[in-house]
């Protein structure tokens, strides 16, 4: 097992966001986290990432906590950047903290076509772009363990595509996969996994096909019906 998270509770003020939320993840899974705006899915992965902490439960991982940071990615909703930093000072900087080959992170570049722009600042590239260069990052510790939230979000279609290609390829070299998406295609396409949150629960854990059952004709249609 990759992950064991057990009854994990989150309040901010007198909101409880997260209200006690259970589920595994085994080694190789590509799962994805669904649900309304505002169900606590950003929350929880911050939290498996420990950029948040919890106010109770556990998570277990399987490995060391102490060698989080070089088997896990993230890439985050926010990706917040410095404003002063170019694209290869970034990626420098990750590079250096990671101990990896240049040649690995020019390959990067390369693979999301950011080559021709890493002699600007951050701060120039488009929404996608950055999204790129948020995905970049996460795979420069060649980590065993991949959390995107929300990663398609701002890409255009042929980006997306591709994207889509680029993790299902990951996915299939073994790589563990923990995806927050609003869009109900990719989800099934990708996905073995479903975990469905509702008002900071977990509804169900379960395929895209016994989402969708006999009742509907797609995950969309299950999603918009019935959540
Ligand atoms: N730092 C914070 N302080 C106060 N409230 C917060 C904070 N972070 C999140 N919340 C609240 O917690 C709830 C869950 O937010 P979260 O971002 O986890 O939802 P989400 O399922 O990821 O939503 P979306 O699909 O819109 O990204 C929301 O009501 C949000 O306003």
């Amino acid at each position: 097992m990759m992950l064991e998270i057990q009854d994990i509770k989150k309040r901010f003020g007198k909101k409880e966001v997260l209200r006690g939320v259970s589920f595994q993840v085994e080694k190789g899974d590509f799962l994805a986290i669904i649900g309304k705006n505002g169900a606590g899915k950003t929350t929880l992965v911050n939290i498996i990432c420990k950029l948040l902490k919890q106010d109770s439960g556990t998570i277990s991982y399987s490995f060391h906590e102490g060698q989080l940071y070089n088997k896990i990615g993230v890439q985050t909703q926010s990706g917040d950047f410095d404003d002063r930093l170019k694209v290869q000072d970034m990626c420098e900087l990750w590079r250096k903290i990671h101990k990896v080959e240049k040649e690995q992170v020019d390959q990067l570049l390369e693979k999301f076509d950011l080559s021709e722009v890493k002699k600007q600042y951050i701060k120039t590239l488009s929404g996608g772009q950055k999204q790129k260069l948020n995905i970049l990052l996460s795979l420069i510790n060649d980590p065993e363990l991949l959390i995107l939230d929300e990663l398609t979000t701002s890409l255009d279609a042929i980006s997306r595509h591709e994207m889509r290609k680029y993790l299902k390829m990951l996915n299939s070299q073994g790589k563990t996969i923990i995806m927050v998406s609003h869009y109900m295609d990719e989800v099934e396409e990708l996905c073995n996994k479903v975990v469905l949150m509702r008002d900071g629960i977990v509804e169900s854990t379960s395929t895209p096909n016994e989402l969708v059952g006999n009742s509907y004709s797609n995950l969309q249609e299950y999603f918009v019906k019935s959540v």
